[in-house]
Order: structure tokens, then sequence, then C-alpha cells
């Protein structure tokens, strides 16, 4: 088939490489002229592991193309995909103006049926406003489809080429049939598509975000409780995960979730409930906890030393998770302003998100080294804020040589409390035990 991707970014490159990979013909739009010409010239303008020469390969062998062209990319399209940012407005509805925007777009372009699916998250009933959209612009025959996206950053190709499943809301057969083809590579028996109707589709997305945060915040809670209890976060989260009914993923407590999908999606949810004269009490709570996580960290270092005027912190991960250069809505950014406004100074390491974090802090007082020791060097104490695995099993011995106290903070409780406080550091993580 002929797929058009419109919207170059997490999602939509991804799908659109996978869609290559399995062997249709892809042109990936983007009105970024930028992205598209770094991907023209062989660059990814995302870290993703794998993706790179995925892409590569599928552009060697002329199955995937970019472009900023909507005349070309929709030339002889069988399928669109929108894949475009549907980032929170004021009140936390999500602003589907993009997708609507590239409706249109794709509208103006179609010459024959065409099955528009719409990839991005977006609130209950956009597919009839998409559909709306593209009645304005043409009167060629068209399907629209909703398809969420469930890839997590940093998994993303594994995500997607192998599916926990497919979600597909279609309201006619020919679109179904399409949409069946175009996954069947990528679904087993026990990992199907399941078709469905086109909003329960659109709130299955936002319904697993708000689920998958709520597990979140009620592990960070049970960790608060755990440290006023004496009690040990992860034998309680081992004990809990053990239990086929609550399984173990996502069951990891830490310095809160951040990124473009959990804190956004959970204020869409709230934000469709208050229009229909709904209070989701508990997505509010899930925003709380989540908020009072973030800044868990600087409050424990307030605890430690009294005022941080004039410390200096070393801080380990800025991206919102291992395996990414993402910031979006990063605790680390929470974390870090937390600690310039209260005075101390901060150098920090992120082995692939410098680039994006100096575009957030530059001018801010903040350092930003190339190499993890560096950040702890004259450091009053350490922060782990993400856990990427070159910070899981730190030289102790050289830590403690280049600091100027042995302070420990960890935001992800990867490393061994007894190892560290063994070596003479003083050590605080998330629900473990205080130092006895
Ligand atoms: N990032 C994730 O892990 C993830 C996973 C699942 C679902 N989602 C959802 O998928 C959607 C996309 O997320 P993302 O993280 O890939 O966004 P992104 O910001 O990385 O990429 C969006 C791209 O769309 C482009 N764009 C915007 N308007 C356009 C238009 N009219 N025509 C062409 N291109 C246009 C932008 O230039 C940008 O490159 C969102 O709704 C998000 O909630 C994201
Ligand atoms: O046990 C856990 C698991 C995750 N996190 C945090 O939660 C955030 C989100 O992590 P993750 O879900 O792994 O990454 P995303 O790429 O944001 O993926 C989520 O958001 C995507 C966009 O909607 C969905 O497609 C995915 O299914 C969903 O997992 C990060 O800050 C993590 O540090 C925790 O604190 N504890």
């Amino acid at each position: 088939m002929n797929i058009t991707v419109v919207g170059t970014g997490y999602v939509g490159l991804v799908t659109g490489t996978c869609f290559a990979e399995s062997g249709h013909r892809v042109t990936c739009l983007d009105l970024d002229a930028a992205k598209i010409e770094t991907l023209r010239g062989g660059g990814i303008p995302i870290y993703e592991p794998g993706l790179e020469e995925l892409v590569r390969r599928n552009v060697k062998e002329r199955r995937l193309s970019f472009t900023t062209s909507y005349p070309e990319a929709m030339k002889d399209a069988d399928v669109a995909f929108i894949a475009v940012g549907t980032p929170p407005g004021e009140n936390g509805d999500a602003d589907l103006s993009y997708v609507l925007a590239a409706a249109r777009e794709i509208g103006r372009h179609l010459t024959r049926y065409t099955v528009v699916v719409d990839k991005s998250t977006v609130p209950v009933g956009s597919a009839d406003k998409v559909a709306e959209a593209l009645r304005e612009v043409t009167t060629q025959p068209f399907d629209v489809v909703s398809n969420p996206e469930f890839l997590k950053e940093g998994a993303a190709i594994d995500d997607f080429m192998r599916p926990d499943r497919v979600v597909v809301g279609v309201a006619s057969e020919r679109a179904r049939a399409v949409m069946a083809e175009l996954y069947a590579p990528f679904v087993r028996a026990e990992q199907p598509v399941l078709f469905m109707d086109l909003r329960s589709a659109e709130l299955t997305k936002y319904a697993a975000n708000a689920m998958l945060a709520t597990r979140i915040s009620f592990m960070n809670e049970i960790a608060t409780l755990c440290e006023k209890l004496g009690a040990d976060v992860d034998q309680v989260r081992r004990g809990i995960g053990s239990d086929r009914r609550i399984g173990h993923p996502f069951l990891f407590p830490g310095v809160g979730f951040g990124g473009s999908c959990f804190p956004k999606d959970v204020r869409a949810v709230m934000s469709m409930a208050r229009h229909l004269g709904l209070d989701f009490d508990l997505l509010r709570a899930v925003e709380r906890v989540n908020e009072r996580q973030k800044r868990w960290l600087v409050e424990k270092a307030h605890k430690h030393f009294g005022t941080l005027a004039g410390r200096t912190f070393g801080v380990w991960g800025l991206a919102f998770k291992p395996r990414t250069d993402d910031m979006r809505e990063a605790p680390a950014i929470t974390v870090i302003e937390g600690l310039l406004a209260a005075g101390a100074r901060v150098r920090a390491h992120d082995p692939v998100a410098a680039q994006v974090a100096d575009g957030i802090f530059r001018g801010r007082g903040v350092t930003l080294v190339d190499e993890p020791y560096a950040a702890a060097e004259g450091a009053d104490a350490l922060l782990l804020v993400t856990e990427w695995n070159e910070f899981r099993q730190p030289d102790l011995a050289r830590l403690k040589q280049l600091m100027a106290q042995p302070v420990l903070f960890d935001g992800r409780n990867v490393w061994d409390a007894a190892k560290v406080r063994a070596a003479g550091f003083t050590y605080y993580g998330v629900g473990r035990a205080a130092e006895s």
C-alpha cells in the first residue's frame, strides 16, 4: 500500500518507518522543513534506539521518503495517518487544531478513496470533527479511523513491531479490511487487532494512560507511607506485583511521571469529564501526588541541609525517562528549578538530552557537563533523577573523592542502599527506610 504519515515526530517517524519495514511505500510529511532536511540528509531529529538504522535501510530500499509537500505526499496515498501533536491548552483540553489543520490539508489533496487514520491522542468525538474537516474540502470518498498509538519512547520500535494489542476504531467494513491488512505483520493471535467503534477507541487511549499514571501515583503514595512506617517500598512493590491481578510493570515509585503523554493525558481526561459536568476526583489526586513527588528530592535536600543557598548539586539524568532525549514535562526540570530557586548551583549530566536541556536552561545558572563524574565535582550532594543504565553502578570511591560531601539522593531507587551507606555515603531513596 501507499501510506502517508503526517507529522514526523516520535510517533509519526516510528509509525512510518515500521510500516515501510513491513514492505509498504511510505511518505512522511512534516511542516518543519528543518526536520525533513535532517531526515533527507540521513540524520534523525530525535534520539530513539534502533530508529536511525531502520530509517536508513528503508530509505535506501526506496520504501521510505520525506517531504514538506502535501500534494507530493498525497499523490498515490491509500492510507493517510495523522500523527501530529495534541498539546494541552490552557484549561487542560487537548488542542485539536494541528489534527484538524492536517485533516484539511489531507482532504484538499485526496484524489480517490482514502482511509484517513487518526493516530494522535485525541478527545472522544474527534473522529467526527476530522470527518467534518475533510468534508469541508473534498468530495472524494474517505473513511476516518481511530488508531491510537501505545508505544513508549525509548522502546518505540519494539512496542510498534510487537504490540500488546492494536486498537482500531472503525465505522466501515472497507476501512476495517485496510487496517487489518496493514497490521497483519505485527499482530498474533494473543496480541490481536481490537476492532471497536470510534469513540471507544479514542477513549481507550486516554483510559490506558490514566490507569498507568494512577498506578504510579498510587505507588508514590505507598512509598511515602513506607518512609513514615519504616517499611521498604521495593519489598512491598514485589509483594503486590506478584499478584497476577496486579502485575509488576509500572509500579516503580520515583520522582514522578513526566513526558509528553501522562501529564497531558491525565489533564485531558479530567477536562473531558469537566465538560460533561463530572468531576474525575481520582485523577485530580493522581496529578496532585505527581506534583508533590516531583518536589520530593528538593524537599529531602532541604531537610538534610537546611538552607540550600550557595550549595552545589550534581544531577544525573535530565530526560523524562532513560533511552530518550525528550524533556517534555521532565521531573528534572522541576527538580533543577527548585534547586535554583533556593539559591543552589547545579551541575547536570544526561547521556543524550544535553542539547535539549541547553535550550531549557541556557543562561539560568546550570552547568551542563558531558560526563557523569564531572557533575559530581565539588557537589554537596548528587541527585539521581533519570535511571539511565550508566548510572546504576557508580564508582563510589571516585564519587567520594570528587564530591564536597558524600550525600546521595536516589530519585529512582536504583542504588543498593546498604552498599552506598557502607561506602560512607548518606543515602536517601524514595520510600526506603531512613538511615538508621
Ligand atoms: N511521544 C509518544 O511517545 C507518544 C506515544 C503515543 C501517542 N502519542 C500521541 O501522538 C501524537 C504525536 O506525538 P509526538 O510525540 O510524536 O509529537 P511530536 O511533537 O514529536 O511530533 C509532531 C510533529 O507534527 C508536526 N506537525 C504539526 N502540525 C502539522 C501539520 N499540520 N502538518 C504536518 N506536520 C505537522 C510537527 O512539526 C511535529 O514534527 C500526540 O497526540 C501524542 O499524544 C505520543
Ligand atoms: O513504574 C513506573 C513507570 C514509569 N514511570 C514514569 O512514567 C513516565 C512515563 O514513562 P513511560 O510510560 O515508560 O514512557 P512514555 O513514552 O511516556 O509512554 C507512555 O505514554 C505514551 C504516550 O501516550 C504511551 O503510548 C505509552 O503506552 C505510555 O507508557 C516517565 O517519567 C517514567 O519515569 C514511573 O515513575 N514509574
